[in-house]
């Protein structure tokens, strides 16, 4: 069968009994009709003998089909088209007990019964290996619709929003569950885990027909993208496989469900009614609108039913006598649903790549439109191409000189050239950053801590006003200078300049980026008491720290530990006292000269603007007196050059003065912004830190056990990778026996079928663990005795290959 169909794929499978109908029940030998012949009762229960016939034909009777032949004549066509890019739907309908969850899940304790999802999960990822030429991404979803109410069987993977918010959307042309966790998974047995996991949380109850009852519907979907490895192909495909084990039709009277059970029932029954009222709908070409969303069900498979999808129903009945009538209404939904009508299409997007390609073609065309025109023009051809790297050095041999002023001019004469000018400005711009930072950074650091062992804070505060001030200009501590070191700044042309020992003055004015080598050296050998904030790190983590030097009393003596951790904010202050206080002290010197900085900046911003509003003033005043000497007569040089008077000289000398002094105080206005912005990044730097010690601090003197805490220290018996003896003492012994010798022989027998039980020993192992009683909140609640419900958590089935 070929991935592109028009019509849903209709199939029906019996499940198998001792007391088959014959006489109603009759399977043509093409394989795809079914007869049924039904006595019909008269009125009053008097038995009326005339026969009822029906015939459908349909895509494929399955009756006595291995679970394997099923997965083959059923779902491998659907699945391989998911790898395809088509999106594919597998459903079983039917009465209760009729085996849909055989056929869909099968049995979770034996490999060769497991059903189409298991052997779907195996095949994806087994095709995918086969596909080494495609990068396979694949995600699951797991939904459940339990009376009317969307509910996530994997939820308890995830910690997104609650099932409360779950709603079915639908989003360009597509169906989707908001708030539905989708899980990403690399291999078949994670895929089979998350299985596992959903079949263990569906709801089941027990009646008269079946003593593990899907309550629900239930769909697990399979998201895959396909992109190829291979540049020449831009496309990719995504496609979504949803495998869906709807919950039974039954007769209230048959299977006797009260309570809970029958509330459930009736439910069930409800939406079947809308999915058939949906299908019907979609089988008749007239009708123009589908009621989907009458109920979650119908909703939720909008785009499996009607949409580009390769849909596939298989149809199972309980071929004996006492339910042919349900037969015979499971045969009518079939036979409805084969007249649906169905557009595959591959769901395929196009990469950005291939967009590129395109306008690299078009700009390939517009090169040679341009030859064209410099050939018609008689201009020098090659002014389009890409430079060379000749040319771009000879370039930067340009800006750099235009930038030292010893040319007036760079030669341009194409885009690229101008492109490349600015690229080298940028590259300019970035390395006197750069510089700036490493010499901000020198200048803006700790004063070493004196060794001295008396009293922490006022060794350092101590050595500290040791380098503040020093007018040799060796040696300054970051933000310790008493105010009345602090340098007086100018405001204007006519103030006086800051002091150029300034702790936060930068020792260069002028572009960082072009200061000679020379002074760069001297500039870091002036520091050499200098430390960072990273060294200070380091020197933190080397055993003999300060720190640990310098506890507080408090700290020593806090031998116990309170009941309670205190309030945070309590801690806090209390920690800023004591083990924080250094980095504290650093982040509110910081802070003040980031202050007095910003200040600074402030001035110096009016200042520039004072001399700007100057120089414009004496503009005027010069253009006026320009004008009136033209209007009163110019006297002329033997040269014939304009006489001007000494007042408009002495104007002219003032106007240039003022331009220069307005440049000098721009280009400082310049660096101290660049000085703000990098102090405002260590201020952050230093808060973070104070915060994130804080927080380890709180933890360990207050939240961590100190167990625990001796166990992660280094050495203890937790390393990464490494399973606490106790923990891998903790399986039952002769369980972990039983499961390596089942490991070994299946592993030699069949090894595709590891993925399998490993997963269904893991969904063993959560099932214990859920078995300790804890409170759901709605699952398995309220459970009443007969009808029993429950959710299928079972203790361990014994493995079986058969
Ligand atoms: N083809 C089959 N081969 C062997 N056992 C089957 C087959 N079909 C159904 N069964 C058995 O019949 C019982 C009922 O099947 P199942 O639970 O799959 O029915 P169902 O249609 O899902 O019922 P419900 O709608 O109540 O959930 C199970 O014990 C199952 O193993």
């Amino acid at each position: 069968m070929s991935s592109r169909g028009s019509g849903v794929t209709v199939f029906v499978r019996t499940r198998p009994t001792g007391n088959f109908a014959q006489d109603l029940i009759q399977y043509l030998p093409d394989g795809k009709t079914i007869n049924i012949h039904m006595r019909k009762t008269g009125q009053k229960g008097l038995v009326n003998n005339q026969l009822s016939d029906w015939s459908f034909r349909l895509d494929g009777v399955l009756h006595d089909v291995s679970q394997e032949n099923v997965y083959d004549i059923v779902a491998k066509r659907v699945v391989l088209g998911a790898l395809d890019g088509y999106n594919g739907t597998v459903m079983c309908f039917g009465q209760t007990g009729a085996g849909k969850t055989h056929t869909m899940t099968g049995a979770t304790e034996s490999y060769k019964q497991r059903g189409i999802i298991p052997r779907a999960l195996q095949e994806v990822f087994r095709e995918i290996e086969e596909r080494p030429d495609q990068a396979n991404t694949v995600r699951l979803s797991f939904l459940e619709i339990y009376n009317e109410t969307l509910l996530d069987l994997l939820s308890s993977l995830r910690d997104g929003p609650s099932e409360s918010q779950m709603a079915v959307v639908e989003e360009g042309g597509s169906v989707y569950v908001k708030g539905l966790s989708v899980h990403l998974i690399h291999t078949e047995e994670e895929a089979l885990n998350l299985l596992f996991e959903g079949e263990m949380n569906r709801m089941i109850a027990s009646h008269a027909l079946n003593k593990n009852s899907s309550r629900s519907h239930c769909i697990l979907t399979v998201h895959i993208e396909s992109r190829s490895r291979t540049l020449s192909d831009a496309k990719y495909i995504t496609s979504k496989l949803n495998l869906v084990d709807l919950a039974g039709s039954e007769r209230l009277s048959k299977t006797g469900s009260e309570g809970q059970v029958l509330k459930e029932a009736l439910h069930i029954n409800k939406s079947l009614s809308f999915l058939e009222q949906a299908i019907i709908a979609l089988a008749d070409s007239r009708r123009d609108h589908v009621p989907f969303r009458q109920s979650k069900l119908t909703h939720a498979l909008k785009d499996s039913l009607g949409g580009n999808c390769n849909t596939v129903l298989v149809a199972n009945i309980y071929g004996e006598a006492a339910h042919i009538e349900e037969t015979l209404s499971t045969l009518r939904f079939a036979s409805r649903m084969k007249c649906m009508q169905t557009v595959p299409v591959v769901n395929e997007h196009i990469d950005p790549v291939l967009q590129v390609k395109i306008l690299e073609k078009e700009i390939q065309l517009l090169k040679q439109e341009l030859a064209i025109h410099d050939i018609l023009a008689n201009r020098t051809s090659g002014l389009y191409d890409a430079l060379t790297e000749n040319q771009i050095a000879e370039i930067h041999g340009q800006v750099r000189k235009y930038l030292e002023g010893t040319v007036e001019e760079i030669d341009i004469v194409n885009i690229r050239q101008i492109q490349e000018v600015f690229a080298q400005f940028k590259v300019i711009l970035q390395q006197q950053e750069q510089e700036v930072e490493v010499r901000l950074c020198q200048k803006f650091t700790l004063a070493e801590r004196p060794q001295s062992t008396g009293s922490c804070a006022a060794a350092k505060a101590e050595a500290l006003r040791e380098t503040v001030g020093e007018v040799d200009g060796r040696g300054f501590g970051v933000g310790v200078a008493p105010p009345s070191t602090k340098p007086v700044l100018p405001l204007s042309p006519r103030r006086p300049k800051p002091k150029r020992d300034s702790p936060i003055r930068m020792e260069n004015a002028g572009s960082p980026g072009l200061c000679k080598e020379g002074e760069m050296n001297s500039l870091s050998r002036t520091n050499h008491f200098s430390v960072s904030l990273k060294e200070l790190e380091s020197r933190e983590q080397e055993p003999q720290n300060l720190d640990s030097q310098c506890l507080h009393p408090a700290d020593k003596e806090r031998h116990s530990r309170p009941d309670s951790p205190p309030p945070r904010a309590e801690a806090f202050e209390e920690f800023k006292s004591e083990r924080g206080s250094e980095i504290n002290r650093i982040l509110k010197e910081n802070k003040e000269i980031l202050l007095e900085r910003k200040q600074w900046l402030r001035e110096l911003t009016d200042s520039v603007n004072q001399a700007k509003k100057e120089i414009d003033e004496a503009k005027n005043a010069l253009q006026e007196r320009r004008e009136t000497r033209q209007q009163q007569g110019e006297f002329l040089t033997s040269e014939g050059e304009p006489v001007i008077e000494e007042d408009e000289l002495a104007a002219l000398l003032r106007l240039q003065e003022l331009k220069g002094l307005y440049r000098s105080q721009y280009k400082e206005l310049c660096n101290t912004r660049a000085e703000v912005q990098y102090c405002q990044h260590l201020v952050e730097q230093c808060r973070i830190r104070l915060l994130s010690e804080f927080e380890v601090w709180y933890n360990e003197s207050f939240v961590i056990p100190e167990e625990v805490q001796s166990v992660l220290r280094a050495g203890g018996p937790i390393r990464p990778g490494l399973i606490p003896i106790s923990k891998a003492t903790a399986l039952d012994k002769d369980e972990q026996e039983q499961f390596s010798r089942l490991r070994h022989k299946l592993l030699a027998a069949s090894p595709r079928a590891i993925s399998f039980y490993n997963a269904h020993m893991k969904a063993q192992k959560r099932n214990r663990a859920k078995a300790t009683p804890r409170p759901q909140p709605h699952r398995g609640t309220g459970a009443v005795s007969t009808p029993q419900q429950n959710t299928r958590s079972k203790l361990p089935a014994i493995l079986s290959l058969s």
